[in-house]
């Protein structure tokens, strides 16, 4: 899926319109019946609604879905907020439609709020994607009011006060929904962590825009939902032998950190590679060859770190960073392997960090190389931002500067391309947040590279297996109980 900016959604709407063609009002109707069939799927008509509108088209969807919830049999009440005189069209129409159906209340001062009850459903048509300035004034009083009711809140579109793709401030007032029904496309904004409280759960509705003038409007930004996550799945042919799924090595753990190595192996096995190496330090020996029968071991010469680069020629791909550390020796083999490489290579956590202390070594990094930083590991690699939309964006021209492929971990992990196209990632929850999942993707990473997807495809479907393998893992354990073997024994594709 793609994410459009503010603008392109305009001309996105401008476009059906008249090419369709369809009236916007229609349009209007189309979206607004979009987001009652989402909502008679969730509630029902014991529940009371709350409508709070605005005067532009964000209000208008708000009249209109008052409307239709009264025909369907729900209580309904409706707000329409006075701050100003100016009103659309579409707005106009839909509020003369409303007459002799519903009441409408106007609010003109913030003094004379409507009491919210806790059982009622807040809906919030204050402002949508036509947001230019942040809120103030009696406007900001309703969000505030909003914000401090107890009931379910759902934003139409986008939570009233938030920016559709650029940051805003901390001050800023703002609605908190519990959900948001928004129209076509999920928006930049639902991707950035800093927004949690401003999306609450978010789901997108079908409301009809042109799929052609979509696919033709550049933007950097894509969603991986399931149907680009399965996209991506190469099928395992009758005939294929282990040959066919590459040679894996990762280089990982150290005296302390052997989990990371039995952690980012394991999971490299459970993709599909075809046959695993892993170097270890001497001390790792038992603990592999135990735990994990499956793999053969290239044993370091010394006990506790890795000091030796193994020889490279029988490897199709190449993992390394966890749990190696940063020892001058382990450094030092981070930089023969970046002088012999010829393989695809991830490099991962302590991996990272060591390219953070040595700079210099940055500029070795084969091409399209995935890194996988998490943000503190970003942080370190490529410097301060002050919010995620900046962060993101020096994520993008590190990643076109050094030719490499970024993976920033998180919600909606963010995988940036060579060319700075971003894929955020739908699957995952913070059930993931715990010790060794990052060392779970190294593994799957490692073998998808050295099953020849190609590194793009390999961080974007890695990433999604990732999530979706967490996600499962919370359903079976939930969030809290979940480890990272959780999600390594629920991978499979
Ligand atoms: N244009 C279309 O065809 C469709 C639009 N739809 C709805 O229309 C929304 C966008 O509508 P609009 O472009 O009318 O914009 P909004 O309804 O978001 O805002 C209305 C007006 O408020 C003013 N405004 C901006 N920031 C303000 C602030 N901080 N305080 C006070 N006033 C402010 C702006 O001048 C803007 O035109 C979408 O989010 C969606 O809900 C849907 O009905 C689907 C179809
Ligand atoms: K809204």
């Amino acid at each position: 899926m793609k994410i459009l900016n503010a603008g392109q959604i305009r001309a996105l709407d401008a476009y059906t319109i008249k090419n369709e063609p369809i009236s916007s009002a229609d349009l209007m109707e189309r979206a607004s019946q979009a987001f009652v069939n989402w909502f008679i799927n969730c509630f029902d008509v014991s529940k009371s609604v709350s409508i709070f509108c605005g005067k532009g088209n964000n209000g208008g969807d708000g009249l209109a879905i008052a409307r239709l919830l009264h025909a369907k049999g729900f209580q309904v009440r409706v707000f329409v907020i006075e701050y100003t005189d100016k009103e659309s069209d579409d707005f106009k129409q839909n509020l003369e439609r409303l007459a002799g159906n519903l009441q409408v209340q106007s609010i003109y001062e913030s003094h004379a709020m409507p009491e919210l009850h806790s059982d009622q459903i807040i809906i919030d048509a204050l402002l949508g994607s036509g947001l230019s300035r942040p809120v103030a004034g009696l406007l900001g009083d309703v969000i505030e009011h909003v914000n401090g009711a107890t009931g379910i809140i759902i934003s139409i579109d986008i939570a009233s006060g938030l920016y559709v793709d650029k940051p805003n401030e901390k001050s800023d007032t703002i609605v908190k929904p519990d959900h948001t029904v928004t129209f076509q496309l999920p928006k930049l904004a639902f991707m950035m962590p800093q927004n949690a409280e401003f999306t609450g759960d978010w789901h997108v509705v079908d409301i009809g825009l042109d799929k052609r003038f979509i696919e033709e409007t550049l933007s950097p930004y894509y969603y991986t939902d399931k149907p680009a996550g399965e996209a991506l799945t190469k099928k395992r042919g009758k005939f294929s032998h282990k040959g066919t799924f590459g040679h894996a090595l990762i280089l990982a753990g150290r005296y302390g950190k052997m989990g990371a190595a039995v952690l980012s192996s394991r999971a490299c096995l459970r993709s599909g590679a075809g046959l695993l190496t892993v170097h270890v330090p001497e001390c790792g020996y038992e603990i592999l060859q135990i735990s994990l029968p499956e793999a053969m071991l290239s044993i370091d010469p010394n006990q506790r770190n890795i000091t030796e680069l193994p020889e490279l020629s029988s490897y199709s791909a190449i993992g390394i960073g966890p749990g190696i550390g940063q020892e001058p020796l382990t450094v030092r083999v981070l930089d023969e392997l970046l002088e012999q490489i010829s393989t695809p290579l991830i490099v991962d956590a302590d991996g990272l960090n060591i390219l953070s202390k040595h700079p210099d070594l940055i500029d070795k990094l084969p091409e399209k190389t995935i890194l996988s930083p998490h943000p503190k590991e970003f942080q370190r690699l490529a410097g301060d931002s002050a919010n995620e939309f900046e962060r993101l964006e020096l994520a993008r021209n590190f990643a076109k500067k050094h030719n490499v492929v970024i993976i920033l971990k998180g919600a909606y992990t963010a995988v940036i391309l060579t060319n700075g196209d971003v894929h955020f990632n739908s699957t995952g929850n913070a059930g993931m947040a715990t010790g060794g999942s990052g060392d779970v993707l190294t593994g799957i990473l490692t073998a998808l590279l050295a099953q020849k997807y190609t590194p793009e495809d390999a961080a974007i479907f890695g990433v999604y297996q990732h999530g979706l393998a967490g996600d499962r893992a919370a359903e079976r354990k939930t969030k809290t109980a979940m480890i990272a073997s959780d999600i390594i024994e629920n991978l499979g594709w």
